[in-house]
């Protein structure tokens, strides 16, 4: 089987301006891997091409051992893509949405029916069914998209900040489904910026910063090079933060 990822040498620029610097990387399959970094480090720069919406870069990339240049649709069949924010089709109810989803991935329509149900139930989303989306909530808007990306049942998902906008119930039921997904032998990439949840459920987890690789191995490993013990303290380490309280303070009142 080949890695679920392999990257090499992958540079892109927007407008001349480098943001990555020459990623290596190789994921193998059934690995749930946290991609972690500072705000415009590049984590959805990478992701847009891992997922084969933008191909403007230089290096190779394959995604399930498939040149995501030369053949982005093969990539796109195999993948689930949940992007940072989409704009869903307001006037739609879910179950519209599915069908549309599923549709364009060829699939029958009793099939969409039973997988969305099983996903939605799951995610507590059933009775909103046949409502119109316009007055969903962010984090109802987050289970629609999951839902929709998982459908047609890929290989790999890749997820923007998959936790945004849900509540503590949902994000223990999304951390409990991403965990089953990679025991069926699924590969899940995502990013975060909610380092407790990243150290408690990835694989392995890699730090970008910058546009480079700074950090790339188990939690446990990760710790021990660092000489740290939370996620929160090694990201602060490797990116050239302060913990809380050492850096400057904000002057809350006027000098005047
Ligand atoms: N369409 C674009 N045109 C020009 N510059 C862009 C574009 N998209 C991103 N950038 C720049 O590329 C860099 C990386 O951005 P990117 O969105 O990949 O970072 P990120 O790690 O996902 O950040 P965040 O954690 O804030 O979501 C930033 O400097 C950003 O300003």
């Amino acid at each position: 089987m080949p890695p679920a990822l392999e990257l090499r040498g992958l540079r892109k620029s927007y407008y001349q301006k480098p943001v990555l610097f020459g990623l290596d990387l190789t994921v193998a399959p059934g690995q749930i891997v946290g991609y972690i970094g500072p705000n415009g480090a590049g984590k959805t720069t990478t992701l847009r091409i891992l997922g084969g919406l933008d191909n403007r870069f230089d290096g190779e990339v394959r995604v399930l051992g498939i040149d995501v240049r030369k053949d982005p649709l093969s990539v796109k069949r195999r993948i689930g893509y949940l992007p940072e924010s989409a704009d869903l089709y307001d006037v739609l109810t879910p179950a519209e949405f599915y069908d549309l989803v599923g549709s364009l991935h060829g699939m029958e329509e009793p099939r969409i029916r039973d997988r969305a149900a099983r996903l939605e139930e799951y995610l507590g989303l059933s009775y909103r069914r046949n409502q119109r989306m316009d007055s969903f909530s962010k984090g109802m808007r987050q289970k629609v998209l999951l839902t929709s990306i998982l459908l047609h049942d890929p290989d790999l998902i890749f997820m923007d900040e998959p936790l945004n906008g849900l509540d503590a119930n949902s994000v223990i039921r999304v951390k409990d489904l991403l965990r089953q997904l990679t025991e069926r032998g699924k590969t899940i990439f995502y990013s975060s910026h909610i380092m407790d949840v990243v150290e408690r459920i990835s694989d392995r987890i890699i730090l970008l910063n910058d546009g480079r690789i700074a950090a790339n191995g188990t939690f446990a490993e990760l710790n021990a090079r660092a000489h740290s013990d939370n996620l929160e303290h090694l990201f602060t380490q490797l990116t050239g933060g302060r913990a809380g309280g050492e850096g400057p303070r904000f002057n809350l009142d006027s000098d005047e």
